[in-house]
């Protein structure tokens, strides 16, 4: 998978099967579109590719107070990779960014700088400032400049519609298996693991689970070759400091001394 740090640093990519959006967790409907693009790309004998925001628009547009994400930008990656994507634009969500209008978004980005072939979208996206881009909108703007515009119906996990809100609700309240069901794979945090087994260096955005122990499987996030592939361990999340929450000081991997991996990359996934 080809990353692109910005739409002026992409390379030449044949025919762009494209979708856009925060994808935080890439969740079952999130996976939903992935394969979909993924099988349009081979379709259309093109390459998929997904353009994401960072920072996360919430945050540069002052409604992030609280906000917490289900995955930091390299596990967002990592999925990515696993779900068969060929290529990521990481766009820098920017004030000036977000008043581009739709139509000179796709314009100027998908058009003119990328020249995408089809875009591809769930049924409730929205793009460009104050999200005026609809999907009936979008449909104008793809006859307009000639793309083909795929829309894709709403998923659901047990009668209920899978959206990152849902899921983050879900990890907040501690209900880590039906956060996985929504998912579609164990809810993870990530940082480097200290002599003392600590969890250091977690993302301070990362969304945590309440305090309490839990069960995790842990593994390298570069396995070396003799690795187990995982191990059990028990992860304390411990109460948050009140004010600010420094990397690393909010949760405590126990049960870990002796382990083989100290100060290596590693991921703990919630049983
Ligand atoms: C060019 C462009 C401009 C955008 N401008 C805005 C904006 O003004 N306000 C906004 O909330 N999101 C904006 N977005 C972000 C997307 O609409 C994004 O999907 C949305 O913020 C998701 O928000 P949510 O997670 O709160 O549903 C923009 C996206 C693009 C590509
Ligand atoms: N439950 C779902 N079913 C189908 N598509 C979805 C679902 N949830 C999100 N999507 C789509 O995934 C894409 C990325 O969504 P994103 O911007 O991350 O917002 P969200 O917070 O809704 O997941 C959008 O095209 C959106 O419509």
């Amino acid at each position: 998978m080809r990353v692109f740090n910005g739409f002026e640093h992409t390379a030449y990519i044949p025919r762009p099967v494209v979708t856009i959006g925060s994808y935080d967790g890439v969740h079952r409907g999130h996976r939903e579109i992935l394969s979909h693009l993924e099988a349009l790309a081979r379709a259309r004998k093109g390459e998929s590719v997904v353009v994401t925001f960072h920072p996360h628009p919430r945050l540069v547009l002052g409604r992030g107070e609280g906000l917490r994400l289900l995955t930091t930008l390299p596990e967002k990656l990592e999925l990515l990779e696993q779900a068969g994507i060929d290529n990521v634009i990481v766009a820098p969500f920017t004030e000036s960014f977000s008043r581009l209008g739709a139509e000179e978004f796709i314009r100027d980005y998908l058009v003119e700088t990328l020249h995408l072939d089809t875009l591809a979208v769930g049924y409730n996206h929205h793009l460009g400032h104050n999200q005026q881009g609809d999907p009936g909108s979008l449909e104008r703007l793809a006859h307009k400049f000639g793309f083909r515009l795929e829309k894709m119906p709403q998923q659901r996990v047990d009668d209920r519609k899978v959206s990152s809100t849902v899921i983050r609700e879900l990890v907040s309240a501690g209900r880590l298996e039906e956060a996985a069901r929504y998912l579609g794979s164990p809810y993870r945090i990530s940082g480097t693991l200290s002599p003392q087994g600590a969890l250091e260096g977690v993302e301070p955005l990362k969304l945590l689970p309440p305090p309490g122990e839990y069960q995790v499987s842990l593994r390298r996030v570069l396995p070396e070759p003799g690795d187990f592939a995982s191990i059990p361990a028990i992860i304390e999340i411990r109460e948050k400091p009140p004010v600010t929450i420094q990397p690393g000081q909010d949760c405590l991997c126990k049960a870990l001394s002796g382990a083989p991996w100290q100060h290596a990359e590693v991921r703990a996934e919630f049983q």
